[in-house]
């Protein structure tokens, strides 16, 4: 828990900031100071020195503005030749004053006498050895428009951009839900104010800002558990991003009391006779990330090929702490859809009802029900309503398939471009904890919001679903019953799995290609460096 990345949401900043504006603390000039010192020091990294370099700072009408003509007041003051190219009619008047102060040119884009114009306003950009982006921050509704949003259009088609160093966030994201609306441009780095936007951790906004720094200005923003979930009005409360030392406090690492039982067993109904390696995949998965045991259920098959690579699997039904349903499995497939049933009521879901169409916490969940990771084939068959415990793994496609079957008009690009939201409403009209897989994944549950980026983009490959739903039910399993009572574990759990998921492939081959059974392979000492604390 205590090295987990929080982005925390625009309403709770502002409440943060509030009353230390009220008592006259200079947070803009704190936030302006930091970035100009990182800015110095980007530049003496490229460029050798401040003095002489060429900056120019791209500054909109709002306060995000105001701290990139501060900052450009501050290099000016170090020597460095700055051109603030102001986009609008407004501008922050303390930041023009101290802008001016310290003999910065500032110059409008766009239209009129004095203007630049946009192509020169973009030459001037294109030609500095650092462009800031101080356009919007934490205040910007919808994509970027006007001329603001012609500029950067221009800077998007350009073959060479300099180092972009982007002001609290790219301009033009989606703050709050990680959406890209207009254009954006990408920042080599993004230092973000007294805290990070939640669009700084959501796909796709994210990667336009694939290394973020923090500019701590001693906000004191009340902490948020992961169980937070912002209502509708003012918007996402908070997302958390694990980080590798987050691991080993979260690793369920057996006792020397502990027995196969008390370790956790994972049942696996996955695969058909056209489709075993899932079965091995996800069995694998599960064996090699630590079960106390597996049992595979499903047809002779697959059952065979799992046996043959994994000689310790118990065949067959029996006890489990946790189950994983559907890699592999043809939702038309009469034997391997009625383990599945079995299996959604051992987690409550059917006739048991636990929990409430409204969303509300059900009755107190008995010591009989499951954890369980429903993925691909098993998907389709979810009843209406689930429960938090109950983890749902789909890709794009099959969220816009889950959700079609549930009302709405979607396809696989409408996941891509708001995948937060699409999360996030599979979770509200199912009562699950949905891990939305992705290069970057978000798990909505109604135990908070989580998004893992550490996959490498090899693995995009088929099978490795499989291995990560494999891994999340050793996880459940091994904490099953706490995961029934608490669904801010269960939103963890499955981050977790995401994070080992995306180290393991790395694991496995560092910058290369990677399959899916490489992954399986790597688990096993993937995590025992990261609980060991090796792997940094
Ligand atoms: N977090 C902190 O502690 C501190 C952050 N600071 C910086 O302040 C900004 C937030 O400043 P704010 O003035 O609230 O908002 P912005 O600068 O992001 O922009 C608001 C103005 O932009 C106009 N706007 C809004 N959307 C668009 C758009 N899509 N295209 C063009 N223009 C847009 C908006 O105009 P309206 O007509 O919509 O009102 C506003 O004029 C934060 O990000 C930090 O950088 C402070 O330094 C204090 C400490
Ligand atoms: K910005």
């Amino acid at each position: 828990m205590a090295c987990m990345i929080e982005a925390v949401g625009v309403h709770r900043v502002r409440a943060a900031e509030e009353p230390l504006l009220a008592a006259g603390v200079p947070l803009m000039e704190r936030a302006a100071a930091a970035i100009a010192a990182r800015a110095a020091q980007v530049l003496r990294g490229r460029q050798g020195a401040v003095r002489g370099a060429v900056v120019v700072v791209l500054v909109g009408p709002g306060n995000n503005g105001g701290d990139g003509l501060h900052a450009a007041a501050r290099l000016a003051r170090r020597g460095a030749r700055v051109t603030v190219v102001q986009l609008g009619d407004r501008v922050h008047e303390g930041g023009l004053a101290a802008a001016d102060a310290a003999g910065v040119a500032v110059r409008r884009a766009g239209a009129g006498p004095e203007a630049l114009g946009l192509p020169g306003a973009a030459r001037l950009a294109l030609d500095a050895d650092l462009l800031v982006d101080a356009l919007l921050g934490i205040g910007a509704t919808g994509a970027l428009r006007g001329d603001a949003a012609r500029l950067v259009r221009q800077l998007l088609a350009a073959d060479h951009r300099p180092f972009v160093l982007a002001v609290d966030v790219p301009s033009g994201i989606g703050v709050g839900d990680g959406t890209v609306p207009g254009p954006v441009l990408p920042a080599d780095l993004t230092l973000a104010c007294g805290a990070l936007a939640p669009g700084l951790l959501l796909p796709p906004a994210a990667g336009h800002a694939p290394h973020v720094e923090l500019v701590d200005l001693d906000l004191d923003v009340p902490a948020a558990q992961p169980g937070d979930v912002g209502g509708p009005a003012e918007g996402l409360d908070a997302v958390h991003r694990l980080q590798d030392a987050d691991v080993p406090g979260a690793w369920p690492v057996p006792r020397p009391s502990d027995d196969k039982y008390r370790r956790g067993v994972v049942g696996v109904v996955a695969g058909t006779a056209t489709y075993p390696g899932a079965a091995v995949l996800t069995v694998g998965a599960a064996v090699r990330s630590g079960a106390g045991m597996v049992r595979y259920v499903g047809p002779a098959e697959p059952a065979a090929a799992v046996l043959a690579a994994h000689p310790e699997v118990v065949p067959g039904s029996g006890r489990v702490q946790a189950w994983v349903l559907g890699p592999g499995v043809d939702p038309e497939d009469g034997e391997q859809a009625r383990h599945v049933q079995e299996a959604l009521g051992e987690a409550g879901l059917g006739s048991r009802g636990y929990f409430a169409p409204t969303g509300v916490w059900g009755p107190t969940a008995d010591a009989g029900i499951r954890p369980v990771v429903v993925d691909a084939g098993a998907l389709a068959a979810l009843p209406e309503r689930c429960a938090p415990w109950v983890v749902l793994t789909p890709h794009a496609g099959e969220l816009a398939r889950l959700l079609g079957e549930r009302g709405e008009t979607l396809v696989r690009e409408d996941i891509e471009a708001e995948p937060y939201r699409w999360a996030r409403r599979a979770c509200d009209l199912t009562g699950a904890t949905v891990l939305l897989k992705g290069a970057t994944t978000v798990v909505v549950g109604p135990g908070g919001t989580f998004s893992q980026a550490e996959a490498p983009a090899w693995l995009a490959t088929a099978g490795a679903g499989d291995v990560l739903a494999g891994l999340l039910g050793t996880l459940l399993a091994a904490r099953a019953e706490e995961a029934v009572q608490h669904p801010g574990l269960v939103v963890r759990l499955a981050a977790l799995a995401a994070l080992v998921h995306g180290r393991a492939a790395t694991t496995a081959n560092p910058g290369g290609p990677v399959s899916a059974s490489m992954l399986v392979e790597a688990l096993p000492r993937t995590i025992a460096r990261l609980i060991t604390r090796e792997e940094r």
